[in-house]
């Protein structure tokens, strides 16, 4: 608010020499009260603009509350926040943080809360300006709300655009897939024993003294900005087993990408949130250094899991950051016994949980986002001894040919708003041991503005609409919005042990049936395979369908080897009595190019059969080759799709693909034959067998 002196200024710091003409006379004046609220209270078109932004800062700790710096002023508390993200920020070399100050440094609401920090970080050094960058500011935009992201992209991020939806359009640059070739993972003396090494693993090697000289690249990159954002989020809802983590970006898209895919903190929260666990310092703007070892190109993903940071350079794709995250998961989740997924995740009314595992594009966001259940999540999720709980407090769909009809919540979830949070009447799903258990206090919240971000679409300059099937710019058109946006989500993001394992394969052969039940040993084999004909676009180059496999179906992600995964994916689902289910939502009647996919909504129907326990009644029959027990009807499907070898108007053809596919299978088992599955050998040798026999 402006003091009374400014108020007789003009704006310009200078006072109007001008002696004010004879006012008219109001009808005050005239001695009729006036209670129409038509005037404002400014006297400046610039008061005037300072009256629309009340001063708040959204996301700084609310003062008052029991939380651990209850007694710090707001003052300090804003203090120590910048030390930490100076902390965060600072130069390993020369041993100093950069001089932080918060706010926009194109004049935002924040500039006067700004406050100086130059603090020591690791090293105690004495204060030697060695360099220009240590005499300049770095802006801080520290977890903006959606609304101020927006206004950050629209003004400053060519290819930012407001859509008819309100959703957010941008461009993620040259990269509009995730480069897995560019992964690189620190070698110690830990992980050297730990992590999954070698012949099908994600994980390339790279020295810590490569990833300092990356790590300082990115740090002085990111320091030589007039600002850079910082988000501070959480992943997975179980609240005991939560991970906090900072993500350090350039731009306002990669912000509000991350405010969407991680648990968004509450104020309370964020004013506990202390030293994070882990740090994305993405530079992507920027490339990595050709002439440092390691590298191969323009692009380096680097994660150190002894430091607890990643450092992205030369890609600007968000899913970097949420996949490099989820590689974390992946590693410090099974170190507590819990188990690390790339599934989706829904409930039915009666608290019946459904784990959708698949390769990319395979359908694990379509078929978990089901109007009749409660979503849990889309993709990536955990599995403890209490419950299955969601990693991410966000979706992040496919867009390409999305249609209202077919996806109408998808459809209805990219947009500008406020979420619908259900909380409460999920809690009859749950026992209230599990509720204790938990540990868990649910309070209702007013529902957040957030917002949806779409990544590479191609709309209608004058309307905005958005024309989903334009694949100008890629195939892997995205979405990444809060799960609020989905009515019938289920918050928070947990719920029971799972009932049904449902693995998802889309079949470019068109073999494989587009529904079968599997046994224990069968569901391990194939979990342990990872099937798919990766669908175009997400990894970066890949144009056309083609046979894949990626154990865990999700090898790109895993830090163990896989069968530490699939056995503890055995114990949970013997333990827990789960089912598992192959669906194919691939091709059919024929491969890739003369058959057609095969339609959503016959595969809803079967995963509807699937929920109901409807399917587990039927009866089936065994197919040759891959011995998968097929059902011999279900309602709503056409019975002759349901066995491939009838859908093939070629026979023979149908035959020769079988087997080709079978020889596939049995190739990339191999490298697993060597190894034990859990403490049961017994086990080990039915998956072994669970395989194609020919
Ligand atoms: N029968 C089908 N079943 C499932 N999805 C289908 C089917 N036919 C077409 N599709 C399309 O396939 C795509 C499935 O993508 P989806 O976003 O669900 O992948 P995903 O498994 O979540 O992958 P990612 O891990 O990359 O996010 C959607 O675009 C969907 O419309
Ligand atoms: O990471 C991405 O780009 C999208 C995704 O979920 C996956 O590939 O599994
Ligand atoms: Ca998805
Ligand atoms: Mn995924």
């Amino acid at each position: 608010m402006f003091q009374k002196e400014e108020m007789a200024a003009n704006g310009t710091g200078v006072t109007s020499p001008r002696t004010p003409l004879k006012s008219i006379l109001t009808e005050k004046a005239k001695g009729i009260p006036n209670d129409s609220a038509g005037t404002v209270k400014a006297q400046t078109i610039e008061e005037l603009h300072s009256l629309q932004r009340k001063r708040s800062a959204p996301n700084t700790p609310l003062q008052g509350t029991a939380g651990a710096f209850a007694n710090l002023s707001e003052d300090e508390r804003q203090r120590q926040q910048l030390q930490s993200i100076s902390a965060s920020l600072a130069s390993l070399t020369r041993g100093t943080g950069p001089k932080v100050i918060r706010g926009d440094p194109g004049g935002g609401k924040y500039q006067a809360v700004s406050h100086v920090a130059h603090h020591h970080h690791h090293i105690e050094a004495p204060v030697i300006s060695v360099s220009d960058s240590s005499l300049k500011f770095t802006h801080v935009l520290y977890n903006l709300s959606p609304g101020e992201l927006y206004e950050q992209a629209l003004k400053y991020e060519k290819g930012s655009f407001l859509t008819s939806t309100g959703a957010l359009a941008t461009l993620s640059g040259a990269k509009t897939g995730r480069s897995p070739r560019d992964k690189r993972v620190v070698i110690d003396d830990t992980t050297q024993d730990e992590l999954w090494w070698g012949k099908g693993s994600p994980n390339i090697e790279m020295d810590e003294h490569t990833f300092m000289v990356n790590r300082e690249r990115a740090v002085d990159y990111l320091n030589s900005l007039d600002k850079v954002f910082v988000n501070d989020q959480f992943l997975n809802w179980d609240p005991k087993n939560r991970i906090k983590v900072r993500i350090v970006s350039c731009r306002a898209y990669h912000s509000l990408f991350m405010h969407n895919m991680c648990i968004r903190p509450t104020p309370e929260e964020l004013e506990n949130f202390g030293t994070p666990d882990f740090t994305i310092y993405n530079a992507g703007q920027f490339p990595c250094n050709r002439y440092t070892h390691y590298m191969t190109s323009s692009t380096s993903i680097d994660i150190n899991l002894n430091r607890k940071e990643m450092v992205i350079l030369g890609t600007q794709y968000a899913g970097e950051m949420k996949k490099g995250l989820f590689s974390l998961m992946h590693y410090l989740m099974p170190k507590r016994h819990i188990l690390s997924l790339h599934s989706g995740c829904n409930m039915g009314k009666d608290g019946d949980v459904a784990l959708f595992f698949g390769l990319s594009g395979t359908g694990k966001t379509t078929l978990s986002t089901d109007h009749n259940r409660f979503l849990i999540g889309d993709d990536e999720h955990c599995w403890s001894d209490d419950c299955v709980s969601n990693i991410e407090g966000g979706c992040y769909a496919k867009c390409i040919d999305l249609s209202k009809e077919k996806e109408p919540d998808i459809w209805n979830a990219i947009k500008f708003g406020t979420g619908e949070t259900l909380s409460s009447l999920f809690l009859d799903h749950l026992t209230w041991t599990t509720i204790i258990v938990l540990g868990l206090i649910f309070l209702p919240l007013p529902p957040p503005f957030v917002s949806a971000v779409l990544e590479n679409v191609v709309f209608d300059e004058h309307t905005r609409e958005v024309d989903y099937t334009d694949k100008s710019v890629t195939e892997n058109t995205r979405a990444a919005y809060p799960i609020e946006f989905i009515p019938n989500a289920k918050i928070p993001c947990f719920g029971p042990h799972a009932k049904n394992v449902i693995l998802l394969a889309c079949d470019a052969f068109g073999v494989l049936p587009p529904v079968s039940k599997l046994s224990l040993a069968q569901t391990m084999y194939h979990f342990i395979s990872g099937y798919t004909a990766l669908v175009a676009g997400t990894v970066d180059g890949i144009k056309e369908p083609t046979a894949t496999f990626s154990a865990c179906f999700g090898a790109a992600f895993l830090m163990l080897h896989p069968t530490t995964y699939a056995a503890m994916l055995a114990e949970k689902m013997q333990k827990h009595g789960a089912t598992g289910w192959l669906v194919n939502t691939g091709w059919c009647g024929g491969s890739y190019g003369s058959g057609n996919r095969i339609k959503l909504p016959y595969t809803r129907k079967i995963i509807n059969a699937i929920h109901s326990s409807s399917l587990l009644k039927a009866t089936y029959e065994k197919t040759e080759v891959f011995g998968l027990e097929i059902p011999n009807e279900i309602e709503g499907v056409p019975k002759e799709i349901l066995r491939p070898e009838n859908a093939w108007a070629d026979k023979e053809a149908y035959k020769n693909t079988l087997l080709k596919l079978a020889g596939l299978f049995k190739n990339n088992f191999e490298t697993f034959t060597e190894y034990k599955i859990g403490e049961d050998k017994k086990l080990t040798e039915e998956i072994l067998a669970a395989g194609p026999i020919f």
